[in-house]
């Protein structure tokens, strides 16, 4: 095995499952014998889980920009690289991570209508280059996640955020959006139909990782 760290990222819509199955992932690939650091955006560091309580709020007293969304979602995105990410892949840990610069391309590109291109500039910035080795893209129909997540959120006692307020036009234009990107880079973007019991996705999931952990001996 190469003593690279690795870089995986599950995305998707709102309830497809990517909490539980990023939870999986890391079991899955701990139970392989190898260091996992499981953290998501946006988030995964004190100050970048304080910028997504700004980001989360549903407070509608003062709107927030949509320019000052994506900027918020990158300075989180910094933070989170440079004290987690960054460090944990150069002592070769694997990371796993709940989103990451796909849901931008998503939410603030598809859902919000913000050029790809300004995303692409921040993504450039930010990252210097550094992307997922493999995106693992949750799919399925915006009305069965939104059941799965009034499920959870009625168990939970839970308030939608920010995001979960939108309405549906929102979410199936972030679904098409995050299709597109998988479309345009389906070595790194594998599509997986979440809309099937647990056992069935996490098959899937295990398939595909094992392949990758084979190619990248
Ligand atoms: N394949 C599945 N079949 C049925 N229920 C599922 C499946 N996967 C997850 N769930 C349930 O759906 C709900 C949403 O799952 P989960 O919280 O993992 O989604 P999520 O994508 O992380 O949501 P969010 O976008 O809000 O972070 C949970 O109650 C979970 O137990
Ligand atoms: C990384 C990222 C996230 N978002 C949105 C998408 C979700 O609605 C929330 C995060 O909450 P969840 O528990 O992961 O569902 O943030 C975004 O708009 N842009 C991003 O880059």
């Amino acid at each position: 095995m190469s003593s690279r760290g690795r870089f995986i990222t599950l995305e998707g819509g709102e309830g497809v499952g990517k909490s539980t199955n990023l939870a999986w992932v890391a079991d899955h690939l701990m139970d392989r014998g190898l260091e996992v650091v499981r953290t998501r955006e946006p988030g995964g560091t004190p100050r970048a889980e304080a910028i997504r309580q700004l980001l989360l709020d549903p407070a509608d007293d003062e709107p927030l920009d949509v320019d000052a969304e994506l900027l918020l979602v990158f300075a989180a995105r910094a933070q989170h690289l440079a004290r987690v990410v960054c460090p944990a892949l150069a002592r070769g840990a694997w990371v796993v991570c709940d989103r990451f610069t796909d849901a931008t391309f998503a939410y603030q590109g598809g859902g919000r209508g913000i050029p790809a291109r300004r995303i692409a500039e921040l993504e450039s910035f930010v990252q210097q280059g550094l992307q997922p080795d493999l995106t693992l893209l949750l799919d399925m129909p915006m009305e069965a996640a939104q059941r799965r997540l009034e499920g959870r959120l009625g168990r939970d006692g839970g308030a939608r955020d920010r995001f979960e307020r939108e309405r549906g036009e929102f979410f199936q234009a972030v679904r098409r959006a995050y299709l597109a990107r998988a479309a345009e880079d389906p070595h790194r973007i594998a599509v997986v139909d979440a809309d099937r019991p647990l056992g069935q996705v996490q098959a899937e999931l295990s398939r595909l990782l094992d392949n990758c952990l084979e190619s990248w001996r």
